[in-house]
């Protein structure tokens, strides 16, 4: 077997290094493939800046039809994903703000944070690994008995916001794009499963109409005021620490779903 043959060259190795090192200076410790070092490139992320990591599922359109997500919106997978996102924060350190929407999630870094020297693939590899290993681990929690037929996958990447202002337009640009998809979405499902239309008759229907427009077809054909929809599918889902105070003494333990417009409110501007 090939691992048990590098296994046991592993062994061999280990006991020619420990001979060594009684015979050699610590000067002269380095091996021959030390160098192979140099070949790694520098990715510290930029002082001062807000670190921000966005995962992304990996070709969720096909995820959700083989696992039968409601549509437009299905709040188990809403749920896990924001389950998944709390044991981000709980296991990670320096992420004060998450913000999630459909199949994706954007973790917000202090803007002082030292962790793993700042590296960005350290950061991103962690939260993608970290929200991955969750999101099957608590499917069960979501899903019961349904089962999960492949293992999912997140891709991430790292952007970095040097001011709050930024920041602040970084997230409300995510809580746009949930908007427009949301409002789209739910006029079209609608369309389709209470108005007897197909998908094509629907994509005509919406094609070329405006916000307005959607809006009146929800409501005058189908007596839905769109602003009574969840917030949840209109806004997404925002995770922050709350303060609590312990025996006077005051820690960020609780999690709390807010919107993103109430972000300003809650936080210093100093930090966010
Ligand atoms: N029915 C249903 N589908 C969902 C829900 N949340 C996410 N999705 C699906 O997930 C997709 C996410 O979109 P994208 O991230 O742009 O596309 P993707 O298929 O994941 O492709 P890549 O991200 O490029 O890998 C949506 O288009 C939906 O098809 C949900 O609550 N219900
Ligand atoms: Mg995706
Ligand atoms: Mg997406």
């Amino acid at each position: 077997m090939l691992i048990e043959t590098l296994a046991s060259a592993g062994r061999s190795c280990f006991a020619a290094a420990s001979l060594r090192r009684f015979s050699r200076s610590s000067a002269m410790a380095k091996s021959k493939f030390e160098y192979v070092r140099s070949f790694e490139t520098d990715d510290t992320c930029l002082r001062n800046c807000y670190i921000v990591v966005r995962l992304d599922g990996r070709n969720f359109h096909k995820f959700a039809e083989q696992h039968q997500f409601a549509k437009p919106n299905d709040d188990r997978a809403l749920g896990l994903m924001s389950r998944s996102a709390r044991s981000v924060m709980e296991e990670l350190e320096d992420i004060t703000i998450a913000y999630g929407q459909s199949d994706e999630f954007s973790f917000v870094f202090k803007r002082t944070t030292t962790w793993f020297k700042r590296r960005a693939s350290k950061l991103m590899t962690h939260v993608a690994s970290q929200f991955s290993s969750s999101y099957v681990f608590y499917w069960k929690e979501f899903f019961g008995e349904q089962p999960l037929l492949y293992p999912p996958g997140f891709d991430g990447r790292v952007v970095l916001y040097p001011t709050n202002h930024n920041l602040r337009d970084y997230l409300s640009w995510r809580q746009a794009d949930c908007h427009i998809n949301n409002l789209y979405n739910t006029v079209f499902w609608t369309l389709i499963q209470k108005g007897g239309l197909t998908t094509t008759q629907a994509e005509d229907r919406l094609k070329g109409t405006l916000a307005s427009d959607k809006n009146e077809i929800l409501f005058s054909e189908f007596d839905t005021n769109y602003n009574n929809e969840s917030a949840v599918h209109r806004k997404g889902t925002t995770l922050i620490w709350e303060k609590v105070r312990y025996s006077g003494v005051i820690k960020s333990a609780q999690f709390l779903q807010i919107s993103v417009e109430d972000i300003p409110s809650m936080c210093p501007t100093s930090s966010v």
